[in-house]
């Protein structure tokens, strides 16, 4: 017999074949249970994702916590010597089962064996009858080049004993016979998208790492930008001391990380060929690929061969879709590549986009078709794209990728065309870019007069009048929206079919803002009739989610709920999930589950829509922040609070927003201000406030914004003139009919007049806000006042008599009003001098307190560090430098001989709990 396999006497190194050691921060996975529970029948467990996913981290600690039987090898290069090979596999099996395979070690050491199966004929002979699952575990396979083990390991799944089962850990599919085994319900895996960490773990891990909180809405933007990637998350959470550096490092990623390239540098670095190179940085273009795209955008021929060759290289590639046939790199690997193909070639990307373009577009996929297009600069294409396409885009309410075409295009090629002009100005519209909306329609008036038939012209003018109806609107003209919107809707739609759907729609928005609500109800459910004949998704969504703005309007809430059911549903159907307009459904959906007081959903959907928009920049991030600022709020989250008070002020700041926004902002805005006690701010507020004359306000938005400057004047005690303010608020509400603003009228009149003392007419508005809301269902307005809201309601139990499901309705809001976190009221307490004396006077306090006596400013910053505040966050409310902050907190450490904020932080509760009795 000859011998192949001799390695002599072996020396064991103990580390390769034991369980790695979990992580400091180890985060344990749990949902991997039901994967591992379900692999009795199953051979191969197959691990299988990039690198630094947690694929060793992950099965270690599960079969740890499982308590699993486990037989380890921890693969390296020369682990391709067969015979090293079978001597670790020997011994893992060996230490594993208690010295079963000791028979086989020493003849592999001493006599040597034929081949490798011979090796594994025999350990599987020597095996014993077993009950208990026995997991063998290889470890980094992906370094194994030996076809010789692969083929041993394709023996070793055809004769494996029921209770043992082969897992693989690996950055690329092991050539062991996977496919057959996949077929024949063998083989179980888990991959990169089952391993990326999902918002809920990454939030938990980052907790237990980091000493600051961060925003929900941070991390989830974190785990989309790298997908779960664990590797990738422990960067930031290295990098990041503030939560604010934490917000930017995530923002910056888009555009690639140092640290990042550095690591996927040593990943691709030396081994690829100079071939293999230039083929990941062509391909980085594209946001997804097959064989055939290859082959288009590489020039070349065998495409498969091509994306075989990538796909064993075990790099940041995953499919695109359940097909398999499509892949796509991971986002920051394909910003790594994309900035190699910019810094490291002179390839021609103009020309790579070209050619992907006109790839797409034979596919008849028009919209990576368009940005290709785009990102070649290239106006024929992009007109070729649009003229197929481009009415398509506009009906989905692509409005971005629309603009992002159209700005590429000379201004002769749009004013010579009424489709592309119709576009053009509907974009800008869409953007509140009003003025530009006229400018386009003149210049294309301008040039088609000359050139056009009458009757064209005409249907041209018609058209163009159903979007200066829309820009009338916008400027809150309604009679002009009204007569140019008839117009329009006279006219047949010749070239944008859609025209008339949004001439209905802008009548239909009219007679809403006019307080005319029946009416209004009428014609967007007509327009969206229209939009669905058109199946103009963009104009339906629209109508829908005006229809429910209505039915809030009208006080029907569970209506509008249902309405937006509708839309979701009809989003669903047509896989609309991805277009903008959806945020608005988000939008519309979180305020009424903030009403309601479901602040998970309200928080949910902001975050939601947040996603959704991530691609049209943040400027439309004003609705979604306000959400999470009120449920902050309301959970009493006071620094999270004041960073999203801090973003909708800045974004107010720089751009031009509808009064619906602005007033919907102000309202959240003033109410953190009242909570905080900044009578500076509101005071400031009320001089540049919108203007606002209620007996107008027919409409939600200008009755928000009457009750905002309403609010600001009870906040700062001018209850005089907050009075006729409210009552005449009230009055047009109920002459229009507008419920949801009565009840919330209500509830600020009957806080006014508790504030004036005026105990009998609090009550009865009270009582009568408590009536409106068994339709409305409002629960989050009632909440708003804080912690008067108790006084109010117990007096109104007291006092009054009321009908039993008021009497629910106000105990139940009595319950809620009690375990409502209120942030302000450590503020307050440093803000009282009696407050801090009284703390001072006590015989259980801490004898420094006594000793070194803090300033006034020192209980200021004491309080508002027990309130979550950043220093920067205290310099902002205080109105100081940051180092003025730094100053007083030195000091009142060294007084209080303390060492860390959190010690700070438990002297504050301690001092303030011995005062509030809690
Ligand atoms: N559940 C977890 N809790 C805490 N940290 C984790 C967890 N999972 C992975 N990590 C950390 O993420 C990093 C990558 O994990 P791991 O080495 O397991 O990845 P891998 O996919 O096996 O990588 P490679 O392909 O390079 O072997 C490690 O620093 C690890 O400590």
């Amino acid at each position: 017999m000859t011998t192949t396999l001799n390695p002599g006497p072996i020396t064991f190194v103990a580390a390769k074949n034991q369980s790695p050691l979990p992580p400091p921060a180890l985060l344990p996975r749990e949902k991997f249970n039901d994967v591992l529970h379900d692999l009795e029948p199953v051979s191969l467990l197959l691990v299988h994702a990039p690198a630094g996913y947690g694929k060793t981290t992950t099965i270690a600690e599960r079969f740890a916590a499982q308590q699993a039987r486990t037989a380890w090898i921890h693969l390296e290069n020369s682990d391709n010597n067969p015979e090293r090979f079978a001597g670790y596999l020997a011994n893992a099996l060996n230490v594993a089962t208690a010295g079963a395979c000791q028979q086989v070690l020493d003849r592999l050491q001493n006599d040597g064996y034929e081949s490798l199966e011979a090796v594994l004929t025999d350990l599987l002979a020597g095996l014993p009858e077993d009950d208990e699952p026995l997991y063998l575990v290889l470890d980094d396979y992906h370094l194994i080049n030996n076809s010789e083990i692969h083929e041993s390991l394709r023996f070793l799944l055809k004769h494996l004993p029921a209770y043992l089962t082969l897992v693989l850990i690996s950055r690329t599919i092991p050539p062991v016979g996977v496919a057959r085994l996949r077929m024949q319900g063998r083989l179980a895996e888990i991959t990169s998208r089952d391993l990326g960490f999902e918002p809920d773990e990454a939030q938990q891990y980052l907790e237990s790492r980091l000493p600051f909180e961060i925003a929900r809405e941070d991390i989830e933007r974190a785990v989309r930008r790298v997908e779960g990637w664990i590797s990738a998350l422990q960067l930031l959470s290295a990098s990041a001391a503030t939560s604010a550096e934490f917000s930017d490092f995530v923002d910056q990623l888009k555009y690639g990380n140092q640290y990042i390239f550095d690591y996927f540098d040593e990943l691709v670095g030396n081994d690829l060929s100079e071939q293999q190179k230039r083929f990941l940085m062509r391909t980085s273009i594209l946001e997804r690929f097959n064989a055939g795209m290859i082959m288009r955008v590489m020039g070349d021929t065998d495409g498969q061969a091509l994306l075989n060759s990538l796909l064993a290289m075990g790099l940041f590639i995953s499919p695109a879709d359940n097909t398999t046939l499509w892949f796509r790199y991971h986002p920051l690997f394909s910003v790594y590549l994309r900035h190699l193909l910019t810094c490291t070639t002179h390839e021609n990307q103009r020309d790579l986009h070209q050619r992907a373009a006109d790839a797409w577009l034979e596919l008849n996929h028009a919209e990576e078709a368009a940005r290709h297009a785009i990102a070649a600069e290239d106006p024929d294409r992009i007109t070729r794209v649009l003229s197929l396409h481009g009415q398509k885009f506009f009906t989905e309410g692509q409005f971005s990728l629309l603009q992002r075409c159209l700005d590429t295009l000379p201004q002769e090629i749009i004013a010579e065309d009424p489709t592309l002009t119709l576009l053009r100005a509907w974009v800008a519209q869409g953007q509140y870019r009003f003025d530009e909306v006229e400018s386009w329609l003149s210049a294309a008036e301008a040039r088609l007069q000359g050139s056009m038939s009458e009757d064209n012209q005409r249907a041209v003018l018609g058209e163009f009048s159903a979007i200066r109806a829309q820009v009338a609107m916008n400027y809150g003209d309604c009679d002009q929206a009204l007569t140019l919107a008839r117009k329009a809707i006279e006219q047949e739609a010749r070239y944008l079919p859609t025209s008339r759907v949004a001439a209905a729609s802008v009548i239909g928005e009219a007679l809403f803002v006019r307080g005319e609500l029946k009416e209004a109800l009428a014609r967007m459910q007509d327009t969206e009739h229209l939009a669905r004949a058109h199946q103009a998704h963009q104009n339906v969504l629209w109508a829908l989610c005006q229809q429910s703005e209505i039915s809030v309007a009208m006080g029907l809430l569970q209506k509008a709920y249902n309405i937006q059911e509708r839309a979701f549903q009809y989003a669903e159907e047509n896989q609309l999930n991805h277009l903008p307009i959806l945020e608005f459904l988000f939008r519309i959906r979180s305020q009424i589950m903030w009403e309601w007081h479901h602040l998970e959903s309200t928080e949910r959907c902001a975050l939601q829509g947040i996603e959704i928009l991530e691609a049209q920049g943040e400027r439309w991030y004003v609705q979604s922040y306000t959400s999470l600022a009120k449920v902050a709020q309301a959970r009493g989250r006071q620094s999270l609070c004041a960073d999203y008070i801090a973003k909708i002020q800045k974004m107010l700041a720089a751009g031009d927003y509808h009064l619906d926004w602005v007033a919907n902002a102000h309202a959240t805005i003033l109410s953190y201000w009242d909570a905080v006690r900044d009578n500076d701010s509101i005071q400031r507020w009320l001089t540049i406030a919108p203007p606002c004359d209620p007996a107008r306000a027919t409409n939600h938005f200008l009755q928000c914004n009457g009750r905002n400057r309403a609010g600001a004047l009870i906040s700062l005690g001018q209850f005089e003139l907050a009075q006729p303010l409210l009552e005449e608020l009230k009055s047009v509400a109920q002459k229009f009919g507008l419920k949801t603003d009565l009840n919330r009228n209500h509830i600020d009149l009957a806080y006014l007049y508790w504030q004036m003392d005026e105990r009998g007419q609090a009550l009865t508005h009270m009582k009568t806000a408590l009536e409106l809301a068994s339709t409305t269902g409002a629960v989050g307005s009632f909440l708003r006042l804080g912690k008067e809201l108790i006084v109010l309601l117990k007096a109104l139990i007291n006092e009054e008599t009321i009908d039993d499901l008021e009497l629910q309705r106000a105990k139940r809001l009595l319950q809620l009003a009690q375990q409502q976190r209120n942030f302000s009221r450590a503020i307050r307490i440093s803000l009282d001098e009696a407050i801090i004396q009284d703390i001072i006077d006590r015989p259980d306090v801490p004898e420094l307190i006594r000793t070194s006596p803090l300033t006034r400013r020192e209980w200021q910053i004491l309080s508002l560090i027990h309130a979550g505040l950043s220093n920067d966050q205290i310099a902002e409310h205080l109105k100081v430098a940051s180092t003025t902050v730094k100053t007083h907190i030195r000091s009142l450490y060294q007084k209080q001989n303390i060492r860390h904020r959190s010690e700070a932080i438990e002297l504050a509760k301690d001092l303030l709990s011995k005062i509030q009795g809690e």
